[in-house]
């Protein structure tokens, strides 16, 4: 069924899923954030800042005019840099109704709350029903029909359907999944893990020693979500492995590639300005290792990851200390019961 849909926020993730759900026969609103930005893809109708090459087709519609993208859409899609997600929340919420279900695409954590994006998003807008979509989708093949699987969760089933229906095509395969809380967690997880990936990657370090990182940096994730209520079969899952697979490989990885260059002994400051784009694992990082504390959860990877950011350890100084731990079995007493099983709100 055709919809209206406005994606909220014309970076690279924006742009690729409003050519996404353009082609799949919806009317889409593209919100930019700055005037100039819309000035841009109107002139080129290509976004040359945040995805070059690829043409955006002449049916989506550009606005910088929130209350005009927010008017007679189902579907809000949000794909705006978590640390923004707040702010902009509060300007739509007057213009948000009921029956509008929002549809979080952001991957991070709320630093000052510790709060996910949907926990975010529904606190600012009661109003509407929250869905997420995450798994390993980076833009630049979302956008080029290269096949991706993604999921969708809703506490409700019938979003997370409803939902579901809008985004599958033939080249985009969407799960849905009830475990809200495990979805989110294992997306803005992995960034902080992928950073980590980089930095050993930049140390020039080989596959083992990345092959390790991803491993233990999946127990980290999985060990904190369970403890914060997620289901172990998310962690296994796209929103899990398959997300941290993608982004600690792939060099469309921004924050791979930050940790690459960090690595090779630039500033995180120099990193980030190298960059350009948002790389979400600086700030999550803060949040991931405050949560770890507030659930008595050990992560001792993101711990290594806070010195290097901000307390100005050297990336090897890091690895050492991770490599010299105190002996251990790989089956720890706090990581075998992990066996919650979670279900939809509606059913
Ligand atoms: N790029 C990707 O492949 C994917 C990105 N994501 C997630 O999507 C979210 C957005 O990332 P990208 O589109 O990649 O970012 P990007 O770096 O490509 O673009 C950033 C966008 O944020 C806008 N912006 C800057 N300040 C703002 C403010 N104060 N308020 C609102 N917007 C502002 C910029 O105008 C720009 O459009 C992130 O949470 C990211 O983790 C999720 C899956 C894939
Ligand atoms: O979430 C992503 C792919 O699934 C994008 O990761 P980066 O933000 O590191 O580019």
């Amino acid at each position: 069924m055709t919809q209206n849909v406005a994606v909220m926020g014309a970076g690279s993730w924006g742009t690729a899923l409003a050519i996404l759900l353009s082609k799949n026969g919806h009317n889409v609103t593209l919100w930019c954030y700055q005037e100039e930005e819309r000035i841009m893809l109107e002139k080129s109708r290509e976004n040359l800042s945040y995805l070059p090459g690829v043409l955006i087709p002449n049916n989506i519609h550009l606005t910088s005019d929130y209350e005009e993208a927010l008017l007679d859409k189902k579907i809000i899609v949000i794909t705006i840099p978590s640390k923004f997600i707040r702010s902009n929340m509060e300007k739509f919420s007057p213009y948000l109704k009921e029956d509008q279900i929002i549809v979080n695409a952001s991957k991070g954590l709320e630093n000052d709350t510790l709060l996910t994006m949907s926990q975010v998003i529904s606190e600012v807008v009661p109003q509407c029903a929250v869905a997420v979509l995450s798994g390993p989708s980076h833009a630049e093949e979302v956008a080029r029909d290269i096949p991706t699987a993604c999921v969708i969760s809703s506490k409700s089933k019938k979003v997370a359907e409803l939902v579901q229906d809008v985004f599958m095509t033939p080249k985009f395969r969407v799960y849905t999944n009830p475990d809200l809380i495990g979805v989110e967690l294992g997306g803005a997880l992995k960034n902080v893990i992928a950073l980590a990936a980089g930095i050993v990657d930049g140390l020039g370090f080989g596959d083992n020693t990345k092959a390790a990182l991803m491993t233990r940096g999946m127990v980290e994730i999985t060990r904190l979500g369970v403890a914060m209520g997620g289901d172990i079969q998310t962690f296994n899952g796209l929103s899990g492995i398959g997300d941290l697979i993608v982004t600690c490989t792939s060099m469309h990885s921004r924050n791979r590639r930050a940790g690459i260059l960090i690595g090779q002994g630039k500033s995180l400051e120099e990193a980030l300005k190298e960059v350009q784009m948002v790389v979400e694992g600086v700030h999550s990082a803060k949040a991931a290792y405050a949560l770890s504390k507030k659930y008595n959860v050990e992560m001792p990877i993101i711990r290594q990851i806070i010195e290097v950011l901000f307390e100005g350890k050297s990336p090897k100084e890091a690895v050492v200390d991770l490599m010299l731990r105190d002996k251990r079995s790989e089956h720890q007493k706090e990581d075998i019961h992990w066996t919650h099983s979670v279900s939809w709100k509606d059913e």
